[in-house]
């Protein structure tokens, strides 16, 4: 699929992609999706075994592991630098870029919580900087991405903006509203996606098999989804349409209202916000290098 908005528009920028996880590859896979004509790209992992799941046709995937300085290697010649580390390993990336970048290469930080002023003064200061805060939904070209664009000239922010229109919806916004889009759209779905394993796990309770419990879940989730997308109506209309008067959704809606789920919706907002504005000087987690550590909150590393 090739993003209308992109025809003509796209930069012909080689890319160099620094830490090549969960995220990373959700952009490259919305990219190549899009038909994002880069003409070249470059991805750094820390291991050589990560830089060998990414092998992708047009994408060279360098590793610290087998090259002490391939950071250094593919940010030389690349007019698009894309942060997509941990926020606590950017005092290990940015010495090896910092010198290294072309003058008026775009680095776009999709960290969680780093501000650009730091971000600014570990990469040298000299190259325009703008933070993006992408979602996973964008590897099938459906993201949100919240935009801060801070000092960067009007013209670097239209070709970052370009490049995240390809995979969806951009807002921009200023840094705050960043921390705060970290949630609700970058977590956002990770919450769509907890509540279909909870009714998986109501359709267990109910007496399914698990793989029809499973089906019933990715079936509700997959049907709304497309339903609000493909007919724009307000998620109140569409709930109202289901609620018959004193019938089963109304009943079942009511518990959840009784508990707040509001309120427990506007709390999980406000603890991500908190935890985006500790992660601007957050060190790494205890037990952070380890994969996956929690089966309740999918945490990667
Ligand atoms: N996963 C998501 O849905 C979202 C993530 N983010 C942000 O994206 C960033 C990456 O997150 P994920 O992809 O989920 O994490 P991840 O742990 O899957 O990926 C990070 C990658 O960076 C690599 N890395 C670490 N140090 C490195 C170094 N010195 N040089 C090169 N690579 C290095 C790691 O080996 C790992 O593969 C984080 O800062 C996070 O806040 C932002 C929005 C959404
Ligand atoms: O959990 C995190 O910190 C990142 C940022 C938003 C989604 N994933």
């Amino acid at each position: 699929m090739t993003d209308p908005h992109l025809a003509g528009t796209a930069p012909a920028r080689a890319l160099a992609v620094i830490g090549a996880g969960s995220l990373a590859r959700t952009l490259l896979a919305g990219w190549q999706r899009a038909g994002v004509p880069f003409p070249s790209v470059l991805t750094v992992s820390r291991t050589a075994s990560r830089a060998a799941e990414i092998a992708w046709p047009g994408v060279t995937a360098l590793s610290l592991e087998d090259d002490a300085s391939a950071a250094t290697r593919a940010v030389r010649g690349a007019g698009l630098v894309v942060v997509a580390v941990k926020p606590w390993m950017l005092h290990e990336v940015a010495p090896r870029i910092a010198g290294a970048l072309e003058p008026g290469a775009i680095v776009v930080s999709v960290m969680a919580g780093v501000r650009l002023d730091t971000l600014r003064t570990a990469l040298g200061g000299t190259n325009p900087v703008v933070r993006v805060l992408p979602n996973t939904p964008s590897q099938v070209n459906a993201g949100i991405a919240g935009l801060a664009a801070g000092a960067a000239a009007p013209a670097d922010v239209a070709v970052v903006r370009d490049l995240f229109a390809a995979l969806g919806d951009v807002i921009e916004v200023d840094e705050d509203g960043l921390d705060a889009l970290t949630m609700l759209s970058g977590s956002g779905p990770a919450l769509m996606f907890l509540l279909a394993e909870k009714l998986a796990t109501a359709a267990e309770h109910q007496g399914f098999a698990p793989d029809q419990a499973a089906r019933i879940a990715r079936g509700v989730l997959a049907g709304a989804g497309a339903l609000i997308a493909e007919t724009g109506d307000d998620p109140a209309e569409l709930r109202r349409r289901i609620t018959s008067v004193q019938g089963v959704t109304h009943h079942a809606v009511s518990v959840l209202e009784e508990r707040d789920l509001g309120g427990s919706v506007i709390a999980a907002a406000d603890a991500g916000l908190a935890r985006a504005r500790e992660l601007a000087t957050a060190p790494a987690p205890a037990g952070s290098t380890a994969r996956p550590t929690s089966p309740t909150t999918g945490e990667t590393t």
